[in-house]
């Protein structure tokens, strides 16, 4: 049997799976790191930590295997963190991620010299602290030094892929959430790059996500088990990914996916549609393909801030298991879950979240199910969004850690009011990587094709009339809570540095 492996590098672990011809997910291994926060609103990880834990996962997930038949390795990564690289391609800081709001001033600033409308016509994008131009321009004025010494940036699945391969690329759906690509024409803006100062030679050469990039190097082969002959494949941003991995790969298509972040995703042929900003608008893993997104900042990151702040000894089975006998809207408790801010609707770095209606009669398990339904409620702002322009969506995949919950499931399809379908594997963006690689090895003549043979649906989810009726006044409510704690958290933010 032939196998292919894709890494799924994401913000609390690395996820290597083994996958063969069939798609069948035969071994996968999870390697966990941590989060560097020295202040509020700060987020890094070193990117060593990333390459050592790859290397451990690689090596226990293909200890019992010939390595010969394995064809093929690809990628998914955390999108947006910045890796900086000196001359002699050494590491010269923490990468700084996507999670990060500490570029305020410096999204602002790009609007002073590009012009928000300008910005909009070449990245189809609005400046958003997460995304990678802005903390290139932070440290190029905190620490002058350090970017005086920077020659390559790049993103964190990159490089974990150049340690792997020695080779230093940049494919297209991770390149989009930089801001400094010109994302329908699919090459890097040096208007952007004059505008900021920035050299052309920082950018990395770009491939597409299927594009064979090299083998494995020797070093690595050896400390990991791996043959020298494996092919590596580019990859793609982990919603891109999470996207092919799910088969979002056609028109009307639509996922979520709940991870550390939260992520509301539409596939788009086109690449001239204008969401004014609204919503992210970037370059599928597919050739020629696109997608829109609107992005919670903190969706399982909430749920795992809850539950590691109040009971960190339990797993998330016990600890959510009376949420389903509690009604929906929580006997009158809302939650919001902007715990380290909100991107979509409101792109706010300061806002933070509430619980609004507290009870006597309120036991914990009403702190969690409001907790989860907050969640929902702030990506069924996105799917606003995408309906109020035109889009028909009856139809959810769900994906990520928070698909792995039955009650949790059932609460997206009444939010949504959408039927909603669980796959057999709920890690897309692995599998994305997956199916990359399989289509770089030649399996199949397409990723749609693949898709066809690696993706089942488990199980499907139909909305509950009445709940859904609940759903839509609580929203109501919900919708409301951003205007009213804006300015009481504008007043408390001094107190949280
Ligand atoms: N059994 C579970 N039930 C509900 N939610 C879960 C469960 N396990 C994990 N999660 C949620 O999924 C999140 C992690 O999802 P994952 O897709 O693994 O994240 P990432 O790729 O960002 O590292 C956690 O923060 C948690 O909120
Ligand atoms: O910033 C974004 C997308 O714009 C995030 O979706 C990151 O790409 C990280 O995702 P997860 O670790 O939550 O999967």
């Amino acid at each position: 049997m032939k196998y292919v492996i894709g890494i799924d590098l994401g913000t609390s672990a690395v996820k290597v799976l083994l996958v063969n011809q069939e798609g069948e997910v035969c071994k996968e291994v999870s390697k966990s790191y941590p989060l560097i926060s020295e202040k509020s609103g700060y987020s890094e990880q070193n990117p060593e930590e990333w390459v050592e834990k790859t290397t451990a996962g690689l090596a226990e997930l293909i200890e019992h295997l010939d390595a010969d038949d394995i064809e093929g390795i690809s990628f998914s990564g955390q999108m947006h963190g910045l890796v900086l690289l000196d001359q002699e391609d050494q590491v010269l800081r923490n990468a700084i991620l996507w999670n990060d709001t500490r570029t305020t001033k410096q999204c602002q600033e790009i609007y002073e010299i590009v012009g928000k409308q300008q910005l909009l016509e070449i990245t189809k994008n609005p400046a958003l602290e997460g995304f990678t131009l802005p903390k290139i321009l932070w440290v190029k004025e905190h620490e002058p030094e350090i970017f005086e010494r920077s020659r390559t940036f790049m993103l964190p699945k990159d490089y974990l892929r150049f340690r792997i391969t020695g080779n230093i690329h940049m494919e297209y759906s991770d390149a989009a959430g930089t801001l400094l690509l010109n994302v329908a024409k699919r090459e890097w803006s040096h208007e952007l790059l004059n505008s900021f100062g920035l050299s052309p030679e920082l950018c990395p050469p770009l491939v597409e996500s299927h594009e064979f990039v090299g083998t494995v190097k020797a070093e690595f082969a050896e400390e990991t088990g791996l043959s020298e002959v494996t092919k590596v494949f580019a990859g793609g941003a982990d919603n891109a990914c999470g996207a092919i991995g799910s088969g979002v790969l056609s028109e009307g298509k639509t996922l979520c996916s709940i991870g550390t972040s939260g992520v509301v995703l539409s596939y788009e042929e086109r690449n001239d549609l204008d969401f004014e900003g609204k919503v992210h608008y970037f370059n599928h893993g597919e050739e020629k393909a696109y997608y829109t997104m609107g992005v919670t900042l903190a969706a399982g990151y909430s749920l795992s801030w809850f539950k590691d702040t109040f009971a960190k000894q339990e797993s998330f089975e016990p600890f959510l298991e009376g949420v389903n006998e509690v009604p929906p809207g929580s006997r009158g408790l809302l939650f919001t879950p902007y715990i380290v801010g909100e991107r979509t609707p409101y792109a706010d770095a300061n806002i933070r979240g509430s619980f609004i209606g507290i009870d006597a009669v309120h036991e914990r398990k009403h702190f969690a199910r409001a907790v989860l339904e907050g969640i929902t409620f702030s990506l069924n702002e996105s799917l606003e969004i995408f309906r109020r322009n035109g889009k028909i969506i009856d139809s959810i995949i769900s994906i990520g850690g928070g698909a792995k919950n039955e009650a949790w499931l059932q609460m997206q399809a009444d939010i949504f009011n959408a039927k909603i379908e669980r796959l057999t594997s709920e890690q897309g963006p692995g599998m994305g990587a997956a199916m990359l690689a399989a289509y770089g090895c030649g399996w199949f003549p397409s990723l749609k094709e693949c898709a066809e043979v690696f993706i089942q649906t488990a199980k499907t989810y139909d909305p509950i009339k009445e709940n859904v009726e609940t759903y839509q006044k609580i929203f109501a409510i919900y919708q409301q809570v951003y205007q009213q704690t804006k300015m009481l958290n504008d007043q408390l933010s001094e107190l949280r540095k």
